[in-house]
């Protein structure tokens, strides 16, 4: 069939969208042009600026997306050099970042600066876990306790009789299991490399699940994901026991640098994070005791391939400020839900990807686990940069002067 011709029947419905690449011998780029004509047509619309791209479709459909039409472009600006003292981080480290909110890369970028001249970023890995919580129905809630009991005393066979099979870097390394009623939610926790992990851990527990039905005919596996995994929405669990990587960066800011670059002073900063952060987030109900983690985390997400959605519990978190005995200024930001990856997912998307190696993080590390354990320090580190400079233009009432004249 004629290029026309397609457009024709995708736009009046006689071929569906997902239905194109028959009609294309499989290509999926043409078939990806065919779409987004279909769709100008049938809804008089033009899309121009969407079918402008240099990804390959073919690389993408089928791994990262469905009925492809073309791509969205996001401006991507950076932030730094930032030095981080980590222990997987360690020099000074450019930021990619993805945003179409004017001001934020410069506030980024400031703080960078000042935390910089400070010496540096020091970040602490905490946790690194991955989980997913399949939900049984049991006979009642006794029969929940003893199988709990049995899957906490058989990891390692569990690990060798399921999770190896589907995966080489997939570790069983915990469950915490909950009990309602006669509910059981076994939250697995899993070792997944450099992988952020859902894929790994939703497979493997797939497997694990198949082995506890074979050992516990009563006991009925209702859903891979009981909600208590958690993934993508706002929850104290994940807060509380943390998911993906559990990382604190802090920092001592001289007083001399804090007035200077920040145009305030240490006291202003600890006192507006107190009434604002702590106070005025309690009141909120709020998990994010923090300005704007989900500021920095979503541009870094969107410039490096990570899962958007999950956006949510990375924006989790505390920010603490303090004046030092000597005058300074002490910042930390602690995030118990930073749900990242080098590998896998939308890292592999060449742009994204590309993004991951400004900060010399693309790809596996060696040994694995130590670049996606790298970018959590960074991440954590640019947070920090952002959680200053914000507290601090909120402190010197320059937030909204700021935003008019870089964000209209
Ligand atoms: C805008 C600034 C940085 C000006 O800050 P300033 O101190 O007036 O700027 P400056 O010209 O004196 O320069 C100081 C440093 O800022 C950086 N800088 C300065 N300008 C630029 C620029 N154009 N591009 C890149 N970097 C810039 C740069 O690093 C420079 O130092 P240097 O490196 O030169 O030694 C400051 O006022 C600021 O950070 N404001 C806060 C803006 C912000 O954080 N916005 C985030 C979004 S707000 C939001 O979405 C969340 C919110 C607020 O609703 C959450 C909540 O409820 O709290
Ligand atoms: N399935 C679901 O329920 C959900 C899926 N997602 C999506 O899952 C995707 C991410 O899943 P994820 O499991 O991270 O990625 P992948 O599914 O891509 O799994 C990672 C792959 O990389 C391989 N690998 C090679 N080198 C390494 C290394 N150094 N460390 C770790 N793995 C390595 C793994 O092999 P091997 O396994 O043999 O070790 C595996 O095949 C995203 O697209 C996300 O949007 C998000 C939420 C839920």
């Amino acid at each position: 069939m004629e290029f026309e011709e397609l457009v024709e029947k995708v736009a009046n419905g006689e071929i569906k969208l997902h239905q194109v690449e028959k009609y294309t011998n499989g290509d999926k780029k043409l078939a990806t042009e065919i779409r987004r004509k279909a769709l100008e047509k049938k809804l008089g619309v033009k899309l121009d600026n969407i079918g402008h791209y240099s990804l390959d479709p073919n690389q993408l459909i089928g791994k990262n997306i469905e009925n492809m039409i073309g791509v969205v472009q996001i401006p991507m600006g950076v932030a730094g050099p930032l030095k981080i003292n980590g222990e997987y981080a360690k020099g000074e480290f450019y930021i990619p970042l993805a945003t179409t909110e004017g001001a934020l890369v410069a506030s980024v970028n400031r703080g960078c600066s000042a935390l910089t001249e400070a010496g540096g970023v020091k970040t602490t890995l905490i946790d690194d876990k991955m989980t997913r919580a399949p939900l049984l129905k049991c006979p009642d809630a006794r029969r929940a306790r003893e199988v709990a009991e049995w899957v906490k005393n058989n990891l390692d066979y569990l690990q060798e009789k399921a999770v190896s099979k589907v995966t080489r870097h997939g570790k069983l390394r915990g469950v915490k299991p909950f009990i309602v009623g006669n509910n059981l939610y076994l939250r697995f926790e899993f070792e997944t490399g450099d992988a952020m992990g859902m894929n790994m851990v939703t497979i493997a527990s797939e497997e694990i699940m198949k082995v506890i039905e074979e050992e516990f005919p009563d006991v009925k596996y209702l859903a891979l994901s009981g909600n208590l995994c958690v993934d993508k929405k706002p929850n104290a669990a994940n807060f509380i026991l943390g998911r993906g990587k559990t990382v604190i960066a802090e920092a001592i800011v001289p007083r001399e640098i804090v007035e200077r670059k920040l145009k305030t002073t240490p006291e202003l900063i600890a006192e507006v994070n107190y009434r604002k952060n702590l106070v005025g987030s309690a009141q909120a109900g709020s998990y994010g005791f923090n300005a704007h983690f989900g500021n920095i985390v979503g541009a870094i997400f969107l410039a490096t391939g990570q899962d958007e959605a999950q956006i949510t519990e990375g924006s989790h978190g505390i920010t603490l400020a303090e004046v030092t005995p000597e005058g300074d200024l002490y910042i930390s930001v602690t995030m118990p839900s930073l749900e990242i990856g080098t590998v896998g997912g939308g890292t592999r998307v060449p742009t994204q990807r590309e993004a991951l190696s400004i900060m010399g993080v693309a790809g596996g590390g060696d040994p694995p686990g130590t670049n996606a354990k790298k970018f959590a320090e960074i991440v954590a580190g640019a947070v920090l940069a952002g959680e200053l400079s914000l507290l601090a233009a909120i402190a010197a009432k320059h937030l909204a002067k700021a935003h008019k004249e870089l964000g209209r």
